[in-house]
Formats: structure tokens, sequence, C-alpha cells
């Protein structure tokens, strides 16, 4: 018996990225990224892996597309790489890396499975890095040129189109914290960046609406329950603070028009506000329709004074955590799907990520039992179940991920999978968490 049914159309699915799972990073003419140089650093991510190999799903689609069938998925979210297309980022296009595509769009709809296409997951052409990366206006206009030719090529056929994964990560973690590629450490460069991407997703929302194509288009965001470590004005103000950086700065701008007041003025008495006009805010602020979530975990966060820039620190709390060090908060989504229902004129909402890493092993009869993260989806899924009963528009859900792959700067430390891989021998073996997640999806919800 069903307990927790989901909406009739509720779309299921998992998702990828192309430099975490595609491997073939030099091959068929694809350009270098600047994950492929990122990576090439010694030191910057855990024991020097990088994404060369991966999953060798470039050559292994069609035995991965096999086991969506075999689940029963029917919607799988995944990303282009810009450099199989535009080798130099612009200009001559590469048709191996177009014919590819076409090849594992062709592969996924002769399953009966919906691809959901994210033109931008972290993996910029390095030529473009080279001219200053998304600190560049021509940047910009590269990003058009490439959605543009996508939408030519493949928009008649994939239905669900999302512009960028998650601006804030690619600022923050890639030009301000240097963690993530191409490794800059400066705020100021890090908002500059946030914006012009913001820049490029508007004017490509606002070129697809011109090619009176049929899908929908949207961006993900990363976004998180922000929590107060106590009831005081500092730490308070702290949580006010870190909402606004992480969540209101791209939300407010994508679906108000408008930076939220608060963090221009503090952004300005930091001297780390980018330059923007109004016309800007009116192309960041096309019409999207949906907006695409990916949540993990909650922040707790309380006022530091040493804390540079913002005076805000995370709590490392003492609760049951993830692989990553994640707390495992299934509450906190409830709490964000209704501050966006409520604060954002109930837009229509895709979990286009969740998730969970644990360490998985494979047991002596050569299975994974990983009731972790069957226990952290369920309770997710629970979540998201209750705010669709509180009046959510929640369209649908993308497990993160399909395949364990290459988790940035924890290489391939990190299993997210439902699908275990061997990467000595390239050996797929199906988890106990994607049984359980086809029995999700064939009842259409939570039986327990
Ligand atoms: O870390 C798991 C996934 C990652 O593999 C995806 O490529 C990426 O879209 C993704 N985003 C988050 C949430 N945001 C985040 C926060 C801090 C550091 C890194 C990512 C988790 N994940």
């Amino acid at each position: 018996m069903v307990k927790y049914k989901f909406p009739d159309d509720f779309i299921w699915g998992v998702a990828t990225s192309a430099y975490q799972i595609e491997g073939a990073y030099n091959k068929d003419g694809k350009g270098e990224n600047i994950w492929d140089r990122f990576t090439s650093i010694p030191g910057n991510i855990y024991k020097n892996h990088n994404g060369n190999v991966a999953c060798d799903h470039y050559h292994l689609y069609q035995s991965d597309i096999n086991i969506l069938k075999e689940l029963g998925i029917k919607n799988y979210r995944f990303s282009i790489s810009w450099a199989r297309i535009f080798p130099d980022g612009y200009g001559k296009v590469n048709q191996k890396g177009i014919e590819y595509y076409r090849r594992l769009i062709n592969a996924l709809l002769d399953k009966g499975i919906q691809p959901a296409i994210t033109l931008y997951h972290w993996d910029l052409p390095q030529e473009l890095q080279d001219i200053g990366g998304w600190t560049n206006k021509k940047v910009v206009d590269y990003f058009v040129e490439y959605a543009e030719l996508m939408f030519k090529e493949f928009g008649d056929l994939v239905p669900i189109w999302i512009t960028h994964n998650e601006p804030w990560v690619v600022s923050i973690l890639g030009h301000a914290w240097g963690v993530h590629a191409p490794g800059i450490k400066d705020y100021k460069i890090a908002l500059k960046v946030a914006h012009n991407i913001l820049l490029s997703h508007g004017k490509v929302v606002k070129l697809y609406r011109s090619m009176s194509l049929k899908g929908k288009i949207g961006i993900t965001l990363n976004l998180s329950s922000i929590h107060s470590a106590t009831d005081s004005e500092k730490d308070l103000l702290a949580a006010k603070i870190y909402d606004g950086f992480m969540n209101r700065w791209f939300l407010d701008a994508i679906l108000k028009g408008s930076y939220p007041e608060d963090m221009k003025k503090l952004y300005n008495e930091l001297n780390i506000l980018p330059q923007f006009s109004d016309d800007d805010m009116k192309i960041i602020n096309e019409r999207i329709d949906f907006l695409g979530i990916n949540y993990y975990t909650r922040s707790v966060v309380k006022y530091d004074e040493n804390a540079y820039p913002l005076k805000v620190s995370m709590l490392d709390l003492d609760n049951p955590k993830t692989d990553m060090g994640w707390e495992i908060y299934p509450k906190g989504l409830y709490e964000l799907l209704i501050n966006l229902h409520k604060n954002y004129d109930g837009i229509d909402i895709l979990i286009t990520e969740n998730g969970a890493a644990f360490n998985d092993i494979v047991n002596y009869k050569g299975k994974v039992v990983d009731d972790y993260r069957i226990d952290y989806l369920y309770r997710h899924l629970l979540e998201a179940y209750r705010a669709i009963c509180d009046g959510v528009n929640l369209k649908g859900y993308y497990l993160w991920s399909f395949l364990d792959n290459f988790e940035w700067a924890e290489g391939y430390s990190k299993r997210f999978g439902i699908v275990f891989v061997d990467y000595n021998t390239q050996k797929r073996i199906i988890k106990d968490s994607a049984y359980w997640y086809s029995d999700v999806i064939k009842n259409n919800g939570i039986t327990e």
C-alpha cells in the first residue's frame, strides 16, 4: 500500500554531470576545460584524482542507459561538456561532440527516458578562462552562442533545460575560496563572476523564448535552510547574512529582478559589490518556467568576529552526518520548500539534486547494502511529500547521483551513486538504494 502518494505527473529522475562521469577528457576533438587543468595541478584534488577516465560514460553510455531502463527510471538529468562542442569555447564547432550528445539523447528517448540537460555544470573551456573566464563579458556572449547551437541541435528533443548548475558554488568555491576550478581567492572577483553568470542565464532564457521551443527552461541553485546557533541578536543577524549570501542574492536577482538591499549595502561596505545596471537586472529577471534546487543539508551559523568577510561561521554539530560531513537534516528541505513557495510566488520547483555519500562497500555476495542511503532518501522524500501536501508546486525529484563519480575536490573518495562503480574495472553494481528507488518510482510514492 502506498502510504505517501505523489502527484500523478511527478517527475522521478536521477542526475549526473559531464566532467564527473564521461572521462574521454581529450577524445574526439574535445578541448581542455578548467577542471582538466585544475586537476592536473598537484595538491588541488584528493590524491590528485582527475576526470580523465571517470566512469568512462562517454564509451559506456548505452549500457548505463540500459541500467536506467532496468530500474524503470524515466527521467535523466545530465550536462553537456561545452568544450566537447566548442573546443576553444567559441567559433569552431566539434561535430564529433554534437554527434556524441545526439547519440546519448536518442538512446535515452529510444528507452522512453526523458532528458533534462544542464548547459553549464562548472566545466568552462580553458581557452575562455585564459581570457578571464566569467569575469569577461565576452564569455557571457560565448555562452549564448553555445546555448543557441544546443537549442538548434537538440531543442526539439529535450523537454527540460537548465542554464546553470549552482552559480553560488561556481563563484564562491571557484573564485573566493579557491577550492574549485579555476582556484581563485578573491570575493570581489567571485561576485563579479556570479553577476556575469546570472546575465548569461537571463540572455539564454530570452533566446530560448525567441526560438518558440516547446520545453521548459530554468536554473539550478544550491540552497540551504539557514539556522542561527542561538537566539542572540548577533547570531540571528549572522543567519540573515548567510541566507542572503547563499540563497537570497541569487533568488531575488532571478525571481524579483533586484539583489537584496541588505546584502548590497553589506557588500558595498566590504568593497566587494559588483558593478551592475538596471538593464542587467531586467535581463537576469527573465521569466523562468521552474526553479531547480539542490538540497543536501541545512547550515547552522553564528556571529564570528574573525570570519572574513561576513563575520559568519558555520557550526559543526555532533549530529548524524553523511560521508561529506554534511548533517543529515531532512526537515530543512521542507522548510526551504515552504519558504520558496511563500517568498517567490509559488514558483514551480524541481529538486534537481538530493542525495548522500556514504562509505559503500561491496559485500561477500557482491551486493551493496546501502541502508544509510535509503534512510536518507526516505526521510527527504517524506519532507518533499509534506511540502506538496502543504501547497508547494514541487514538480519533480532528481536523485544525486545515478553513478558513483568524480566528486570534485574529493576525487573518487566519496560515493553518491545508487549504482556502485568499480573504477579499476568500470563494472557497475546496482546498490540496494537503486532497487528501493525503482519501487518508489513504480509506486509513485513511498510505501512504508
Ligand atoms: O557534492 C555532491 C554534488 C556534486 O557532485 C554536484 O556536481 C553538485 O551539483 C553539487 N552541489 C551540491 C551542493 N552544493 C555544494 C555546497 C558546498 C560544496 C559543494 C557543493 C552537492 N553537489
